[in-house]
């Protein structure tokens, strides 16, 4: 096993293990429906003409449109764009959404735009890609160091090709261009709902954790605001700086300001968080940050995978052997995507106003996709994401068979 996208399939073999209907199925997911592949041609604000890689992976349509989040990363590469599209269409089918899966990317370090060259590639992104960006076909959002503002501008490169709808390509947007203020902060908040409403099932008391977070960026910040609130402990955070640890408590508000500032005491580096001593290690920061070589270090009783693959595969025994429960990504990161959709609903149906109670309509979905993994564990010896994987499965599958895919 190699690429990324192959290591990420590999856990659907264990899930045909389960369940030997879903041959077909897994088969079918194994491979992308379509990876696009361009050079984005942004003018520098010294004249230069700078050209990077940018793509859009459509992985899966089988639910309806793709949807998928759009990154600025230095480290963006075709086969992590693949993988992610995959986790988004088993994301948005374990959310019964009607949505397939996707991900766009541009290979570019986004400290090195000033504002004027990240507004321009914003819109080079939509421009480029608005034979596949439309309402119907293929939905951007933000995504790793991506913003409302992004959005807004990848919007604006999309109009000059449509003749109308460019807003409904894409979602994360500013309020005051449709979008929904429930989406900020949604992931974040999500896990924590999502925490709470299966406290029971997990053996997990919120309310008297002690968590570490690694990544004070949008989701970890808000993760941690949230998690606090419920009277949890946050006794360390990090980011790629450095962490700081404080057995006592983490004050959110000051850290996130210091942080905002300039101004944050690292008292650790970015590693000691994975020592901590806490009951739930919550990770929001990038993807490949526990393997089999690290995995058997870890202490916590729980670890809330927030950030997309943030487990590699061949950690998965060793966690398992030790106890550690997994709370997957396609379940725990899944509060944006929930609230993407309602923009997107909002949208189609002429306003939010059209809507009705959107918060309870977010919680709802969330409830329900908690729900339906509890309704799976029985099946799985406890694995949550197995639970989560097999029940997005048998979704697909059943789309699939409706649709004349397969014999029955
Ligand atoms: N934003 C969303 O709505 C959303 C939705 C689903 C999944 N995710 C995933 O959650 C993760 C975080 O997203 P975000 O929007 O907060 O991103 P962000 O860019 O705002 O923040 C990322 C944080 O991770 C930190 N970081 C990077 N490398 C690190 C390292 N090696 N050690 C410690 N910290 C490190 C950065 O310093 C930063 O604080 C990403 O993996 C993303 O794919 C985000």
């Amino acid at each position: 096993m190699t690429g990324l996208l192959e290591q990420a399939v590999h856990r659907l073999d264990r899930i045909m293990g389960i369940d030997k209907e879903l041959a077909d199925i897994c088969r079918l997911l194994k491979l992308p429906a379509e990876l696009i592949e361009r050079e984005l041609a942004i003018s520098r604000d010294d004249g230069r003409t700078d050209l990077m890689r940018a793509w859009r992976c459509r992985y899966n349509t089988l639910k309806g449109p793709t949807k998928g989040g759009v990154r600025f990363s230095a480290s963006a590469d075709a086969d992590e764009v693949k993988r992610l599209g995959f986790l988004m269409t088993l994301k948005c089918a374990l959310l019964d959404l009607p949505f397939g899966g996707a991900k766009g990317a541009v290979r570019i370090d986004p400290q090195t735009l000033t504002d004027a060259e990240r507004r321009q590639l914003a819109m080079a992104y939509g421009e480029l890609f608005s034979d596949t960006l439309r309402e119907d076909n293929d939905i951007a959002a933000p995504d790793v160091a991506t913003t409302p503002e992004d959005m807004g501008n990848l919007v604006k490169g999309l109009e000059p090709a449509h003749n109308s709808g460019s807003a409904g390509a894409v979602m994360g947007k500013p309020v005051d261009i449709g979008g929904l203020s429930i989406r900020e902060g949604a992931t974040g908040r999500g896990a924590v709902f999502l925490l709470q409403r299966l406290a029971e099932d997990l053996g997990i008391d919120l309310s008297s954790a002690r968590i570490a977070v690694q990544g004070m960026g949008t989701v970890g910040l808000e993760f941690a605001r949230n998690a606090t609130k419920t009277g949890a402990i946050i006794v360390a955070m990090s980011d790629s700086s450095g962490a700081v640890l404080n057995a006592d408590g983490l004050d959110i508000e000051q850290l996130s300001q210091q942080k905002a500032t300039g101004r944050l005491n690292y008292n650790n580096d970015c590693d000691a968080i994975l020592k901590v001593d806490a009951d739930i290690l919550c990770l929001a920061a990038t993807s490949d940050v526990i393997d089999a070589s690290n995995a058997g270090g870890l202490s916590c009783r729980m670890i809330v995978e927030i950030a997309n693959a943030a487990i590699s595969v061949n950690a998965d025994e060793v966690l398992s052997k030790n106890g550690i429960i997994v709370g997957p990504d396609i379940l725990f990161n899944s509060g944006g995507v929930a609230a993407s959709h309602l923009e997107w609903l909002a949208y189609r149906k002429g306003g939010k106003d059209k809507l009705g109670d959107i918060e309870a309509m977010w919680k709802d979905r969330l409830s329900a996709a908690a729900g339906s993994v509890s309704s799976t564990i029985h099946e799985c010896d406890g694995n949550w994401r197995n639970a989560a994987l097999l029940y997005a499965l048998r979704d697909l599958n059943a789309v699939a068979i409706g649709q004349g895919l397969f014999e029955n």
